[in-house]
């Protein structure tokens, strides 16, 4: 079974709120995507669109080559889904729990064993099988959700905000996780840390409102912020007029002066569209004999270019 999960002109309106609106967008085998947006963008509507939790007012899921309206319990069988707060039995223990999931899943009990004992290994819930589940902590919470998710060994991953709440070394082990088992699976993962998409994802699906407004890789779309090839440069004892000589440098669209002390000046110069800096900067430099205490590129941040898609959406909105 080739792991996918494509969706066509998605829509879901709960009343008057059009929740999900007309959204497309496909992932592939090995490819980790993150599912980002701001509140209510609709990524949770999304992902039980996609686990068959909720029905779509309109559009197409697919997974795995399979129309999800056609073959409803087939697709069930080939996700694994983490929904967001992983609702999870609290009065069980990690044992009983998975051995519950286990049954509901239709797994003969030879292979339940086995499963369950792979998933407690993977997920290292060895040390508190049998605490109870309401005892354990966030991170532990989150483990024993993730290993119900696997329990089935299924090709695709939907993880609805896995960190969610979590402290940072938690946050880094739940990542380290996902890594894990990443290799061989399709794993969508709905987030709004972007730090968490840098670190684990190879795709990145923006949406507000409802709809797509970007999809690439993260570095490609960082690549779109206004920071992107900036230079930022440290002088000290420059002319009274630096700040318009630099302005003047071919590719340099503006300058900012990021900080100002006993003649020390930090500047951010941002490039023009598609434009390299560093070289005409450098030159600039040389020829006017002025040593940069400091002087790095920017490559641009995914919170830049998220911060700035989604407040158009925001406009866009409140004007109509
Ligand atoms: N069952 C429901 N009935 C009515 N409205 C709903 C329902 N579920 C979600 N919504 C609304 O749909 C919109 C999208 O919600 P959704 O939970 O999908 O967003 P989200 O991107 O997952 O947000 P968050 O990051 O806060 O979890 C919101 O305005 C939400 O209030």
């Amino acid at each position: 079974m080739q792991p996918g999960v494509a969706v066509r002109h998605l829509t879901k309106d709960f009343g008057a709120l059009r929740a999900v609106d007309d959204l497309s967008f496909s992932v592939g085998g090995g490819e980790v995507v993150g599912f980002l947006g701001p509140n209510g963008a609709g990524k949770s509507t999304t992902m039980k669109m996609i686990t068959g939790y909720l029905t779509p007012s309109s559009g197409q899921v697919e997974v795995c080559g399979m129309d999800l309206a056609q073959q409803p319990l087939a697709i069930k069988a080939a996700i694994g889904y983490l929904p967001e707060g992983a609702p999870l039995y609290g009065d069980m223990t990690p044992r009983r729990f998975l051995d519950f999931v286990a049954s509901v899943r239709g797994m003969e009990p030879v292979v339940r064993r086995q499963r369950i004992d792979a998933v407690v290994d993977r997920m290292a819930l060895r040390g508190v099988l049998d605490q109870s589940i309401d005892t354990l902590s966030k991170g532990f919470k989150r483990r024993v959700g993730l290993a119900q998710a696997i329990l089935h060994d299924p090709p695709v991953l939907i993880l609805d905000e896995p960190t969610d709440g979590l402290d940072p070394n938690q946050k880094h082990e739940v990542r380290e996780l996902i890594r894990d088992i990443a290799a061989d699976k399709v794993i969508v993962i709905s987030t709004h840390i972007l730090e968490e998409v840098e670190a684990i994802c190879s795709r990145a699906v923006i949406i507000a409102g409802g709809r797509l407004l970007a999809d690439g890789r993260p570095a490609e779309l960082a690549s779109r912020s206004q920071f992107h090839n900036a230079v930022v440069l440290v002088l000290t004892g420059g002319p009274a007029d630096l700040r318009e000589q630099l302005a003047a440098v071919p590719g340099v669209q503006r300058v900012e002066v990021l900080e100002e002390s006993a003649g020390r000046v930090r500047l951010r110069l941002l490039a023009s569209h598609g434009r390299s800096l560093l070289e005409p900067v450098t030159a600039r430099l040389r020829e006017a004999g002025w040593q940069a205490d400091e002087l790095y590129v920017e490559q641009g941040r995914l919170d830049d270019v998220f911060r700035q898609l989604t407040h158009e959406v925001a406009g866009r909105e409140t004007r109509s």
